[in-house]
């Protein structure tokens, strides 16, 4: 039995993370491709959605494979099929979720503590391309997505990790603390998540800095992503979609096409 698609009619922001993830979906996931990573985050749940109303006689072909936790139940509940990413090492495409990406589509991820997994599934991607909201279109990273770089660290070396940090140029990078739960954030894997926010010229170039911080003894991944996105979907609130292609090119969707 497969699930059929429920859509409803959505405003607002969540209107704009839909947008995105049915244009990059539209786009991205043709009838070919069987092996689909799917992200995580609020902005995923739209593209697993899209992906539904291509039909049973399409997915019941295909393997998903998952960033984590979230995006595993996500594919459960829509009856879809589950993979593992050390059964299926290369994928056809992978579509994620991001924080902030810049003018050269370098971005940052997790949000939600998801960047290791989501970072693998993105290396093993043939296309990798992130969908989200207008609040993430940016032209340098830090300057919407405040809280800083996500980096997933040994629980055993932390300490070090931000004393580290402090002497590279994040002074007030901290522990991501859990809401619900005293103590820290615990990631899919079982480590910390330290978020660390560096000054605007360090942020300016993205790849460098990502050298610098996996460097760190400790360090497992870093959210920042670079070189890697074919391209990112943005939703606007007049309902139309950016499009922003590796190499610069900057496409408009209006909300009629
Ligand atoms: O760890 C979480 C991921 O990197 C998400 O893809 C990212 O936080 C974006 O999430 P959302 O779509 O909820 O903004």
């Amino acid at each position: 039995m497969s699930v059929q698609p429920q859509v409803v009619s959505l405003e607002g922001i969540e209107k704009s993370k839909q947008l995105a993830a049915w244009s990059a979906v539209d786009n991205h996931v043709l009838p070919e491709h069987k092996i689909i990573g799917i992200g995580s985050g609020s902005t995923v749940p739209y593209v697993v959605e899209r992906i539904l109303t291509q039909g049973s006689s399409v997915n019941k072909d295909r393997i998903f494979i998952p960033t984590g936790f979230q995006s595993r139940q996500l594919i459960i509940s829509a009856q879809l099929t589950l993979g593992d990413v050390s059964q299926y090492p290369v994928l056809d495409v992978t579509i994620d979720g991001a924080d902030e990406v810049d003018h050269d589509l370098n971005s940052i991820k997790g949000g939600g503590a998801c960047q290791l997994q989501e970072k693998v599934l993105a290396e093993a991607a043939k296309t990798w391309v992130m969908v989200a909201d207008y609040r993430k279109n940016s032209e340098v990273l830090g300057t919407k997505w405040k809280q800083g770089i996500p980096i997933e660290v040994v629980p055993f070396a932390y300490v070090g990790v931000l004393r580290r940090l402090d002497s590279i140029g994040s002074p007030t990078a901290g522990l991501r603390m859990a809401k619900m739960k005293a103590g820290p954030v615990v990631t899919d894997n079982g480590n910390f998540i330290i978020d660390a926010p560096f000054p605007e010229a360090q942020m300016k170039e993205p790849a460098k800095l990502l050298t610098e911080l996996k460097l760190i003894t400790g360090v497992v991944e870093v959210g920042l992503f670079c070189n890697m996105a074919k391209a990112a979907y943005f939703g606007n609130e007049d309902g139309s979609v950016t499009v922003k292609w590796t190499g610069g090119r900057v496409e408009q969707i209006s909300p009629t096409q």
